[in-house]
């Protein structure tokens, strides 16, 4: 939620991005991913790997869990890779659609708008064919060519863009935040964006969130949904609770809002000023189980989702979804051809909780060995400590039927185990059903040419804007008024995964340099309470902005002439895509979605026009970030047509969500080729 974003400076906002507990481990990850898989990379021996229900000890390793009635619970561990799956999936998928088409040719009169009011009047009416159901677009599969991701290359995607989708699916996300209505970081940013993609695309879509309320300006978001009249009774956490819905339908998608008092409170989704809030676990079980209800119990537009849905559930807040699918429903015959997607964006947190907090979560008994965590020895707190703990991400790896990370480099990371965060053994195990997909943007709101936060309206072919751009962003921050200075920006969560303690090493040598630098960010108070003090510090140099602002982060955005991001991991990173739209030209450690995403700068080539969109430096010292921050300014300064060259390029990058959304229909496709999980 937008709860900080008062435009006051200095102004200290709310904290904690994510209240998940757990992350402990440090990270540094900074070689390369192997070509392919090897069979010897899986770190499994033949039992193990037959077994699903792993009690996952920390960093490790793990072992199967045999307990009595966890032996049926057996995963057939998919023996083919994804390429391989993929050639068999033409001919059935072949068939199938054979099939459907003859058995349906018309679709379903879908996506009924209710008056605003909720009076119940029909007011407009959307022709979406069933989930599920096939339509031909004249393009030929069997031509396309696929990444070592397995995924179609952009040349190949090039060639379906504007087209709708072949299959359309019935699609659920569920996510602690989305897009205008929460944000804390990048995860709101896809789960409102992508969504509006896939729905474009021709398909139903539905987005369940909470109903954040917290006193603040930032309620008026949520005035649009209107209240569904339809209560429901989740049993968790040795109660009865009664959770509501909202609904907006909006941009072609269902945005589901789900309400219970536990989500009115001050502060953003997940904390307040006092640190994160003690009972997230409650309050994202609620989410997950009214999530799952949604799809059978809400009448959008007139009809249900139904059982074939396709659930795709965002990192741990979220991954009690496929847990319940598994344990709760298709023991009773529901949602049985439903599949779900664990899409991950931060595998640093877990949604971990002590053992005992496993009978709160609705599951049955049976169940503890999808969700059991074992931390290692040296992690637990005394003699006494077993480590028992439970990790619902752990939970979501397990039970999902395909795993997704938002780049195709970090989908490598996590599999290693300076990236896996006590995982990577076991999502190593699930390689065949893991894939990477670069985020995409939102280019209508993030677009130097129209954007209304800016002072001044820019774009490749005309730059003139930009240096406007910079000379307000300097009035508005109070640093002297110098447009030959460099101006460095950085934005973003004040955590350990962003590498501020590297910046906050470096600041005495950049200061010593001819440049600016401006930073946006809140989190952890100590970085906050040294931004103050550096801001005291280097008066005419250094502006340091506390808080949650999105109108100065656009300003930052297009005002700066570089974006740094010294990220210890980053699963995609979207403020470097920002930056790149807005001819402002990032310097970015060389890992994970940067690494994938910024293309090194190289000035000798192309006859000398150079080529790359930025920076990236490796490995992560202090040392090495100077020497490109320094490389960066001194092309700034000395090689005007070299900084052109490259804010254009980065400019002209096709930034859309439609790239990424074809390639998510491909994994969709992937999912529904295999049986669902079961126990
Ligand atoms: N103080 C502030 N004021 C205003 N806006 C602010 C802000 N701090 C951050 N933001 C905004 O929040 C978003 C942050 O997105 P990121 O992708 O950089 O990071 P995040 O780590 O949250 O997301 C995780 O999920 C996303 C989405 O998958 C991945 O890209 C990423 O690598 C992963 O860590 C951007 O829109 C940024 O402008």
């Amino acid at each position: 939620m937008v709860a900080a974003s008062s435009s006051s400076s200095l102004s200290s906002s709310s904290t904690a991005s994510s209240s998940s507990s757990w992350s402990p481990f440090a990270l540094m990850v900074s070689s390369k991913p192997p070509p392919q898989w090897e069979k010897d990379d899986l770190d499994l021996n033949p039992v193990q790997a037959k077994f699903s229900n792993f009690t996952v000890v920390g960093q490790l390793g793990y072992a199967p869990f045999w307990s009595g009635r966890s032996r049926s619970r057996c995963l057939r561990i998919r023996a083919s890779v994804s390429g391989g799956r993929r050639g068999s999936s033409s001919q059935d998928g072949n068939s199938a659609v054979e099939d459907e088409e003859k058995e349906e040719k018309k679709g379903l009169l879908l996506g009924t708008e209710l008056d605003g009011y909720g009076s119940g009047s029909v007011v407009g009416f959307n022709l979406i064919p069933q989930s599920g159901k096939v339509e031909f677009n004249g393009v030929n599969d069997s031509s396309k060519e696929t990444t070592t991701n397995g995924l179609e290359d952009s040349e190949d995607i090039g060639r379906e863009k504007n087209a709708k989708t072949k299959v359309t699916h019935n699609i659920v996300f569920v996510t602690s935040e989305a897009a205008p209505y929460s944000k804390t970081g990048g995860l709101a940013d896809v789960c409102g964006s992508l969504p509006i993609a896939l729905a474009a695309r021709g398909h139903r879509v539905m987005v369940v969130s909470p109903k954040y309320i917290n006193g603040t300006p930032a309620d008026k978001k949520f005035a649009n949904a209107v209240d569904l009249d339809r209560l429901i009774k989740v049993y968790c956490f040795g109660g009865v609770q009664e959770v509501g819905f909202f609904h907006e339908y909006r941009d072609g998608v269902d945005w589901v809002f789900v309400d219970h008092p536990s989500y009115h409170r001050p502060g953003n989704p997940y904390g307040d000023i006092h640190g994160a809030f003690g009972d997230n676990q409650f309050r994202f079980t609620l989410l997950c189980h009214a999530a799952c209800e949604a799809p059978l119990v809400l009448p959008l537009g007139g009809f249900t989702y139904g059982e074939k849905c396709l659930f795709l559930v965002n990192d741990w807040h979220a991954s009690l979804v496929p847990i319940l699918l598994a344990a709760k429903y298709r023991p009773y015959g529901v949602y049985k051809d439903a599949r779900s997607i664990l899409v991950i964006h931060n595998l640093a947190h877990q949604g971990v909780e002590p053992a005992t907090t496993y009978m709160n979560l609705g599951l049955p008994p049976e169940w503890y060995g999808a969700v059991e965590w074992v931390f290692p020895t040296w992690a637990r707190k005394h003699a006494l400590d077993t480590g028992q703990a439970v990790n619902l991400l752990k939970g979501a790896v397990v039970t999902a039927d395909r795993l997704l990370t938002v780049s195709q480099g970090y989908s490598w990371e996590i599999t290693t185990a300076e990236g896996g965060y006590g995982l990577n053994g076991l999502i190593s195990s699930r390689r065949s059903v893991l894939n990477g997909i670069t985020n995409g943007i939102d280019v209508a709101e993030w677009d130097p040419s129209s954007d209304e936060h800016i002072a001044c309206h820019y774009s490749a072919e005309n730059l003139n804007g930009k240096a406007q751009c910079k000379i307000a962003l300097q009035k508005e921050v109070g640093l002297p008024i110098r447009p030959d200075c460099p101006l460095i920006g950085f934005i973003g969560r004040l955590d350990y995964q962003k590498g501020i303690d590297l910046i906050r090493s470096a600041i005495p040598e950049i200061m010593e340099d001819e440049v600016q630098f401006v930073m946006l960010g809140s989190g952890d108070p100590e970085f906050e309470d040294w931004m103050r003090a550096t801001e005291s510090a280097y008066k005419d140099k250094f502006r340091g902005w506390v808080g949650f602002n999105v109108p100065i982060s656009h300003k930052i955005t297009a005002g700066c002439d570089i974006l740094l991001m010294p990220s210890r991991f980053e699963p995609c990173g979207l403020n470097q895509l920002y930056a790149m739209r807005y001819g402002t030209v990032p310097v970015v450690h060389d890992t994970g979605g940067l690494r994938d995403t910024v293309e090194n700068f190289n000035p000798f080539v192309q006859e000398g026009h150079g080529e790359g969109t930025g920076w990236t430096f490796s490995p992560l010292t202090k040392e090495s970030m100077l020497a490109a921050l320094r490389n960066a300014t001194r092309t700034y300064r000395e090689h005007k047509p070299s900084w052109e060259g490259l804010m254009k390029r980065g400019m002209q990058r096709d930034y859309t969500w439609e790239n990424a959304a074809i390639q998510y229909e491909q994994v969709f496709e992937w999912a529904f080729l295999d049986p669902p999980y079961v126990s």
